[in-house]
């Protein structure tokens, strides 16, 4: 059996807050929250897919903390893993796959519509980076 693609996501986190990427393609995905990110081509690891991604996506410079525990089954062929990270430079804009981005503070995470795998992928986000007050708040 082939093992799953890793597809990375980014939970970006700057003064407090977490970005949040509304998806424009495809259609079945457009208008629903993700985090910013996408799959890790062969020979990266998935920090550097990390990095390229939020270059292409959100043309910022950023930087991979730490991962985010567990891995959420986008399809049988995909799975969904999650690091922190931080900006380096560069102020993100919704450059491709993107129509609009929100910085959440613990208080707003909710208010989205993640896509289905990264409401978990969120709830261990928020528990890793804010303590237990997201995941009460859900
Ligand atoms: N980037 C991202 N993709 C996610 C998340 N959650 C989730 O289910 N997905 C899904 C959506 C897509 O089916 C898949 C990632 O595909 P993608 O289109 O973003 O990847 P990519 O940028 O590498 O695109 P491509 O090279 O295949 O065009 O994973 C998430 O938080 N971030």
């Amino acid at each position: 059996m082939t093992e799953p693609i890793v597809v990375v996501g980014a939970a970006l986190l700057s003064g407090g807050r977490l970005l949040a990427a509304r998806r424009s393609a495809p259609p079945e995905l457009a208008g629903r929250w993700e985090l910013p990110g996408g799959k890790v081509e062969p020979g990266e690891t998935p920090e550097q897919a990390l990095v390229r991604e939020l270059r292409e996506e959100l043309g910022v410079e950023a930087e991979p903390a730490e991962r985010v525990p567990g891995e959420w089954p986008v399809r049988s062929d995909l799975v969904l893993q999650v690091w922190t990270a931080h900006l380096v430079s560069g102020e993100p804009g919704p450059l491709e796959d993107h129509d609009e981005l929100r910085w959440l503070t613990p208080d707003e995470v909710w208010d989205v519509d993640w896509l289905d795998q990264d409401v978990q992928a969120v709830m261990e986000t928020v528990r890793l980076a804010w303590g237990r007050e997201g995941t009460e708040a859900r």
